[in-house]
């Protein structure tokens, strides 16, 4: 429930309007209608007669803010106690877990029906597959601190604003980050150490980024830094080791000028270089900055579907697109002949190649480079193309890539996005020369509008 919602009858302003829910956004929040505008009202539920303030109003929709319920959705649950009702990633709590599940597949759908790819209405969505863990999921934490009126604050922003709430309860995020986040902001209070601050133009640390594998339990700690001297760093690090499982320590240089949370530079302070992950019986080492899925129980599930659906036959070559620490592509090596994996992240590429060798795998090569520059590279060398499998970030795949595979045309070919939006529009170009099989929807992220599907994409004749 948003702040507002605990406001009283008496309290309502002339501001306020009455509005039925028809249905839920992209973003899990109650859409209705106001003077023939549509209006978005976090927290609100289809269905729902509700009291809303009308926060802005823009030339085409209206943003809202729920004040109370009038009519209660049967499927409306109590959001999480003690948990600040604005905190970000719970924008689906308040919603039954068998609903979340169904607004996740009428999102893809609803994508494609926007998009409308070629024979769109004719796709098999299958129903999404739960999580088995829908709260404390969450394997990696990065919390932003500064100081705030002479006291430290650490933990996340308010979407859309500058308050940070400081140690959130967030019942999503693991135990072990949440407590290891806690323990930190401590030791960082016990020896000192500045905290960056942009207006008084201080060196400092910045964010927090706690990882742990759901393996071993190990956790590597990074303390991301504006400036690279930062007074009592060292010390700080020595005492982080000490905390239960955490097994390293990095520092990652920014600067005020980057917009991302990370910057370029990485240097490992104390410890291993990185932690071991376990899915699906191999291992996976994985440095601060190479992606990794954030529900590590559910990936299982996710790389598992994802193998079925590309169903490989010993001859062929696979080219693991966006292959991060080289996952797909090293569960899939005793299927094929040979396995291609290309990424960005140069650190990422160094796993996946440390992570073939530690899985005695001889037939897999990992490349650092965008894919859409790569891969032409390496099909003008004469490697052959004939199975693919993609897992871009939300913004989909490039032009020239799609252009290249329409050219290239591998046998077979899956594509596992996280945005159905930019999966939608993709499938307009990609269904020139293929034809979409099926669609499974995995729930890598309960409590959020987020989904993950794999698409099945076979060659028309
Ligand atoms: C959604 S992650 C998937 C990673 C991996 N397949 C996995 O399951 O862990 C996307 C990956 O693509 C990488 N990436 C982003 N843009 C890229 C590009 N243009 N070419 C190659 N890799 C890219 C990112 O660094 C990230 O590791």
């Amino acid at each position: 429930m948003r702040k507002n919602f605990r406001k009283n009858k008496k309290q309502e302003k002339e501001k306020d309007v009455i509005i039925t829910i028809k249905r839920l956004g992209i973003n899990g929040e109650g859409i209705g209608y106001y003077r023939k505008k549509i209006i978005f009202i976090p927290g609100a539920l289809p269905n729902e007669v509700v009291v809303a303030k009308i926060v802005k109003e823009y030339p085409h929709y209206i943003q809202g803010e729920l004040v109370r319920v009038k009519e209660k959705s049967p499927d409306r649950v109590d959001f999480p106690k003690d948990v600040d009702p604005e905190i970000g990633g719970l924008e689906l709590a308040h919603l039954s877990y068998a609903k979340q599940l169904e607004f996740k597949k009428a999102n893809v759908i609803e994508a494609l029906r926007k998009f409308h790819p070629r024979n769109y209405d004719k796709y098999k969505v299958k129903n999404t597959i739960p999580a088995p863990d829908q709260w404390h999921y969450r394997a990696k934490a990065s919390y932003q601190i500064e100081r705030d009126h002479g006291k430290n604050k650490l933990g996340l922003y308010a979407p859309n604003s500058h308050r940070l709430i400081d140690l959130p309860v967030m019942p999503t995020q693991s135990e072990g980050t949440q407590k290891t986040e806690r323990d930190i902001k401590h030791l960082i209070e016990k020896n000192h150490v500045f905290i960056a601050d942009r207006r008084k133009h201080l060196d400092g640390i910045k964010t927090i980024v706690v990882r742990q594998s759901e393996a071993t339990k190990e956790i590597q700690v990074t303390l991301i830094t504006v400036g690279h001297k930062i007074k009592n760093l060292m010390n700080l690090a020595k005492e982080i080791m000490n905390l239960p499982n955490v097994v390293s320590v990095y520092q990652n240089e920014t600067d005020w000028r980057n917009p991302q949370v990370w910057g370029n530079k990485t240097e490992k302070l104390l410890g291993k270089n990185q932690i071991t992950e376990v899915i699906l019986g191999k291992k996976f080492e994985l440095s601060p900055r190479a992606f990794f899925q954030l529900n590590p129980v559910q990936t299982e599930t996710l790389y598992s579907e994802a193998l079925k659906f590309l169903d490989l036959t010993p001859d062929q070559t696979l080219i693991d697109a966006y292959s991060g620490v080289g996952t797909l592509g090293i569960l899939a090596a005793d299927q094929v002949k040979q396995v291609v994996g290309i990424e960005t992240i140069p650190e990422a590429v160094e796993d996946a190649k440390h992570n073939v060798q530690i899985n005695h795998i001889k037939n897999a090569d990992y490349f650092q480079g965008s894919v859409e520059k790569v891969l032409p590279e390496l099909q003008k060398g004469g490697l052959p193309i004939d199975a693919l499998i993609v897992d871009p970030p939300r913004t989909g795949l490039a032009k020239s890539l799609i252009k290249t595979l329409l050219r290239v045309k591998p046998q077979t070919f899956v594509y596992i996005s996280c945005n159905p939006s930019t999966l939608a529009q993709d499938l307009i170009l990609l269904t020139e020369s293929y034809d979409v099989r099926l669609i499974e929807n995995v729930d890598m992220l309960p409590q959020t509008p987020r989904c993950e599907c794999v698409v099945k994409l076979v060659l028309r004749k």
